[in-house]
């Protein structure tokens, strides 16, 4: 259990007894403070602000973990006076009022917390240290002197000359900057993928064997498989780690014309699940092929039943597919999650590059990257007023990515995500 604030010392003498040495754990009995009942053997540290979490005075309490236990402390911790339960998040969000770590850092530790594969891990490390919120930085200083150099240009205007190089000073800083942000915006998908996981959608003809190739690739028994066409209904997702990448992988109802109603909802569903489709495996069973179907997400088409070759009429059409399975025998699945994992690293990378890994840092760039297009476009024009109004906008936006300038908004719905304690 975490404390902070200023009543942190008082909250140690009154239930361990006395503040230990700071950043020393030290094994104490934790008592009732109105009773005088021993409560738990715990270990017991102290904080002293600023070298803390939050940056104020904190102590952890490592207490037993049984219900009884944590109930009976957490009952002492409310007599202490000025003593409350926290808010969700509200560690992170005084650390961040604190200035101790700004907002892109935070979105990285609340991804760390998250983090299911190693790629997502590696990326939001990386943000938790500063990688975005560094850059962010440098980009809002750069951003703010070429304002300033606008303004020195408006200050000399009736000096044509010095006003001129100063001009063309800006001019350059400015096509710099929107260069390199435009760079980070180019890999801005990859981030943004990582953080959400790749989605792979199974679909094809009904009996086309989806259901069995899900579970055979989730190696788990996660939906019905059976004879009847029309089987799937409902969109069945599961989360797979593809060699440290996420992988959302999406069993959806069987495509064709139905006049069942229940089956009609699901045929749309699997329209919908397809066109939000970072990959579609088109499944073409080898008794009965389909051709597949046309669309602008990309495709792997995979020919099923595999097995049942030999029990074909010599006659029947082959199919062309990009590989050949069998959940019967197994033929095929390796490679089949072998080449998901290869489109899927294509697409989100291994997470050790890219820096934008929220629609929030992405329109932020967006937006600084148009400002800064639209301030060039001004100076050509010769309207130096335009130009240093757009740069100063393009700072105000850079500057949202790591909360410098006003992101309320933004810090309820991100603390709120936090568990109570973090
Ligand atoms: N021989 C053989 N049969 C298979 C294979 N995969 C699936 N089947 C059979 O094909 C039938 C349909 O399988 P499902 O997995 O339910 O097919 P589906 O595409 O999910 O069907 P719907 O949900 O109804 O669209 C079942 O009887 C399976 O046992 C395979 O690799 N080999
Ligand atoms: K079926
Ligand atoms: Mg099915």
């Amino acid at each position: 259990m975490r404390v902070s604030g200023p009543a942190t010392r008082a909250v140690l003498e009154a239930l361990a007894g006395g503040v230990p040495a700071p950043r020393r754990l030290a094994l104490r009995d934790l008592r009732a403070p109105a009773t005088g009942e021993v409560l738990d053997q715990a270990l017991v540290a102290y904080f002293p602000a600023p070298h803390s979490f939050t940056g104020e005075d904190q102590a952890e309490l490592h207490v037993h973990g049984g219900l009884a236990t944590r109930t009976a402390v957490l009952d002492a911790l409310a007599h202490v006076p000025g003593c409350r339960h926290a808010e969700p998040g509200e560690f992170t969000r005084r650390a961040f009022l604190g200035g101790r770590m700004d907002l892109s850092a935070v979105e990285g530790l609340a991804d760390l917390i998250e983090a299911e594969t190693q790629a997502q891990r590696r990326q939001a490390l990386r943000q938790l240290e500063g990688g975005l919120g560094r850059l962010a930085e440098d980009w809002r200083r750069r951003i703010v002197e070429a304002q300033a150099l606008l303004e020195a240009a408006l200050d000399f205007s009736d000096e044509g000359d010095v006003a001129d190089s100063v001009e063309a000073q800006a001019a350059a800083a400015m096509t710099a900057l929107g260069g390199e942000i435009a760079r980070a915006l180019a890999d801005a998908g990859r981030g943004e993928r990582l953080r959400d996981g790749y989605v792979v959608v199974l679909a094809g003809p009904p009996n086309a064997g989806k259901s069995t190739l899900m579970n055979a690739l989730a190696r788990r028994d996660v939906a019905i498989v059976s004879a009847t066409p029309g089987t799937t209904r409902d969109a069945i997702e599961v989360r797979l780690d593809l060699g440290g990448l996420p992988v959302t992988l999406i069993d959806t109802a069987g495509l064709r014309e139905t006049s069942d109603t229940i089956e009609a909802e699901g045929v749309a569903r699997t329209r919908a699940k397809i066109a939000g489709a970072d990959l579609v495996v088109w499944l073409d069973p080898r008794d009965a092929p389909a051709p597949p179907e046309p669309a602008a997400t990309p495709h792997l088409h995979v020919a099923t039943k595999a097995d049942l070759v030999a029990a074909l009429p010599a006659a029947a059409p082959p199919v062309a597919a990009d590989l050949a399975v069998s959940a019967a025998t197994g033929e095929g699945i390796d490679a089949l999650l072998a080449a998901i994992e290869a489109r899927a690293r294509d697409t989100v990378g291994d997470g050790s590059d890219a820096v934008v890994t929220r629609a929030r840092h992405r329109i932020a760039l967006q937006t600084a990257h148009d400002a800064l297009a639209r301030g060039a476009r001004a100076l050509e024009a010769g309207d130096t007023e335009l130009a240093a109004e757009d740069v100063r906008l393009a700072a105000r936006a850079v500057g949202t990515i790591s909360g410098r300038v006003d992101v309320e908004d933004v810090l309820d719905a991100l603390f709120g995500a936090f568990c109570i304690g973090k």
